[in-house]
């Protein structure tokens, strides 16, 4: 590993402070500071892929905006590939990715593929470069057929996907991404997930994602970081968060008739019942199978799926924990 590699994204007691003004009274406006970040230190080698997590308002944009030099810290010592971003924009741009769930980098107007030619002359791709990294996108993002449509005429799934290729087009050494399956269907979901895998394995590039959703993180991050009001909470595996978090899942059983509460099973209690329907959460570090085996020995089942706990549960009961 050369010197960087294990510091590859280096963050010491970064911070970033805004100053709003707010109404106070009829005229009066007072100065107000917020502490977006407030003071978050951590190093990411290269090549790993890092789930940045944590509620909405928690600083996890602005960590990221830093990251890429959108904006300048307020203090600390920040370096990505032993670059301050803020000072060299341009240099690090040609070594980073970024893809913003939300918003689009690619022209509105234009095809996919046009866009593609400028990221290309926008970053002096070389030819061959640029025509392997297109075609493996195209195939592995399935966009052979949306590389004539123009970008406003695109789903939000076939958006983003057009978006990823875009943002991998110029190889780089690192990729940010805010959210980069929200709003898509499951397919698309899982085409992004391995592809992101695939690039991941294939060309070690350090991935840094911000998610709502646990199953890009089971699925993708070797590392997991809960940011909350600026501050990093928890760094560490998954497991380790479920373990913190005593996380469960909920079995959903459908029910032939409605029953009272399904008792008596091993591992699991029944925390709803809404007519047929009945919820039994039980810890997600077990298995389903013996409770569901045990449910449908005992009740007359019609139909039963396992939910995973979602981001904002996991945390929440961190904090119980904490606080407990
Ligand atoms: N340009 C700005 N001016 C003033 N306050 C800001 C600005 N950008 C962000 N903030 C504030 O900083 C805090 C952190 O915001 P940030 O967007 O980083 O959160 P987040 O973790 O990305 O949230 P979300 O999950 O909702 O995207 C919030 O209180 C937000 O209101």
């Amino acid at each position: 590993m050369a010197a960087n590699d294990a510091a590859f994204i280096e963050l010491d007691a970064v911070e970033k402070v805004f100053t709003v003004r707010r109404r106070a009274g009829w005229m009066r406006r007072e100065r107000h500071e917020v502490r977006a970040v407030d003071g978050i230190s951590f190093q990411v080698p290269r090549g790993e892929v890092v789930g940045y997590i944590g509620p909405n308002g928690a600083g996890k944009s602005t960590t990221i905006k830093m990251l890429t030099g959108i904006l300048v810290p307020s203090g600390g010592r920040l370096r990505v590939a032993g670059i301050d971003p803020s000072k060299e924009r341009t240099r690090l741009a040609r070594r980073m990715g970024v893809v913003f769930g939300q918003r689009t980098t690619l022209w509105w107007d234009l095809p996919l593929r046009d866009s593609y030619a400028l990221v290309r002359r926008m970053y002096r791709i070389p030819d061959d470069r640029y025509r392997h990294n297109l075609e493996r996108c195209v195939e592995l993002l399935d966009l052979a057929e949306l590389l004539e449509v123009p970008v406003r005429q695109l789903s939000l799934g076939q958006r983003m996907r057009g978006d990823i290729a875009a943002a991998l087009l110029h190889d780089p050494d690192v990729l940010y991404l805010d959210e980069p399956t929200i709003g898509l269907d499951v397919i698309s979901k899982v085409k992004v997930r391995e592809f992101l895998r695939e690039v991941n394995t294939e060309q070690n590039t350090t991935v840094l994602l911000t998610t709502h959703d646990l199953t890009d993180i089971e699925q993708l991050c070797q590392r997991v970081m809960v940011i909350d009001h600026g501050r990093v909470m928890y760094d560490g595996s998954l497991a380790g968060l479920h373990a913190v978090g005593e996380s469960e899942r909920t079995l959903v059983v459908d029910l032939e008739r409605e029953l009272p509460p399904i008792e008596g099973v091993p591992g699991a209690r029944t925390v709803r019942v809404d007519g047929a329907r009945q919820w039994l959460a039980f810890p997600a570090a077990a298995s389903a199978a013996p409770i569901v085996a045990a449910v449908a020995a005992a009740y007359p089942l019609v139909d039963l799926s396992v939910r995973e706990p979602d981001i904002e549960d996991v945390i929440a009961k961190m904090y119980a924990e904490r606080s407990g």
